[in-house]
């Protein structure tokens, strides 16, 4: 129920931010996980439960083809979305819901990894490569995997921030009777251009470098982003009453967090930094991005995809024409 008076935005106004985060170590890991997809059985992709579609790379459809893949969605614990939703759009796809730091949780996939290659004959043992963009959890979950299955400490590096894994891992033991190793891959961003609502969205959840959006452009799409779950305000109003004003929102927050200055003045850039990052936490409660209520949006998001696609290819036939 939307509180009276207060009528939340329907869009949010294209902000000036950066529309591509691929960085060099990105190029280099797709190029090694094509050469190694050879010897690989199965993949586990990857993707944050909080923005299901937003951290879903096309890149690694071309790299997976035809191999085996179970889709896996971490941050189960910080995710808004109803697992049942993600029953309705992988109902041909094997997918496992988890949170990365809970060994019950993971168990569940090496099962679906041993059913999914029931029938291999291999004296090798299974094996298997993570994929995903940066920040996850894909070290994290390699870790539980590890602990749960062999019970071995941590192999990988894990961190806050995006980009902790630089290089693709040497084979990590996972489990016995059946053998299954996995390699652990840093985390890969889009290479092409994104839209700025997608980038705001991936800086949200920190699979971005955080640093690379102003905080204030950060907080007003969280702000949006909110009133549109809840048109009540009920996700912020500890702080303020509903509003779509960010500034008018993080006066209010620097009030009731105690960031103003000497002189009484609110740090609205601190403060807007410090929210987002609240949320990012899971300290303000739990978040969902892209269409995650409607049954239908990981079709539509892969059919705008093809038509993104072939849009592509038809400009650059274009352009080779007028070359030519
Ligand atoms: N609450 C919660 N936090 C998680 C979960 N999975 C991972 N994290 C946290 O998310 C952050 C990133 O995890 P990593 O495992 O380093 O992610 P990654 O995909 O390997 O990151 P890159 O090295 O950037 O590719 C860490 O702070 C983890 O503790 C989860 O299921 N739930």
């Amino acid at each position: 129920m939307a509180t009276a008076g207060f009528i939340p935005r329907t869009c949010f106004p294209a902000p000036t931010v950066p529309r591509a985060y691929f960085l060099g170590h990105h190029a280099k890991a797709i190029r090694k996980m094509r050469e190694l997809t050879a010897e690989i059985d199965l993949i586990y992709e990857v993707r944050d439960a909080r923005a299901p579609l937003s951290t879903r790379n096309m890149v690694f459809d071309s790299i997976i083809g035809a191999k085996p893949r179970v889709v896996v969605y971490t941050k189960k614990d910080l995710s808004a979305v109803n697992p049942d939703i993600f029953r309705a759009w992988h109902s041909r796809e094997r997918y496992c819901v988890v949170n990365t730091h809970d060994h019950t949780s993971v168990r569940r996939l090496v099962s679906v990894s041993k059913e999914l290659c029931s029938n291999r004959e291999s004296f090798s043992g299974l094996r298997v490569m993570i994929m995903g963009m940066p920040n996850v959890g894909k070290s994290s979950l390699l870790n539980t995997l590890r602990h749960a299955g062999v019970g071995r400490r941590k192999a990988a590096k894990t961190g806050a921030l995006a980009g902790v894994t630089r290089n693709i891992s040497s084979y990590v033991k996972i489990h016995e009777e059946p053998d299954i190793f996995v390699y652990d891959t840093p985390g890969v961003s889009l290479p092409k251009t994104i839209n700025a609502e997608t980038m705001l969205t991936l800086s949200t959840i920190g699979s971005i470098n955080v640093g690379l959006i102003d905080p204030t452009i950060q907080a007003d799409y969280l702000l949006y982003q909110l009133n549109l779950v809840n048109p009540d305000g009920s996700l912020y109003n500890k702080y303020s009453p509903p509003t779509n004003d960010v500034e008018d929102f993080l006066t209010s927050y620097c009030i009731r967090m105690h960031r103003l200055s000497k002189r009484g003045y609110p740090d609205l850039l601190g403060a807007a930094a410090h929210w987002v990052d609240r949320w990012r936490k899971g300290l303000e409660g739990k978040i969902a991005f892209d269409d995650f209520r409607n049954p239908n949006a990981y079709k539509e998001w892969e059919a705008a995809q093809d038509e993104r696609r072939r849009k592509e290819r038809g400009q650059q036939s274009d352009q080779k024409f007028r070359v030519a």
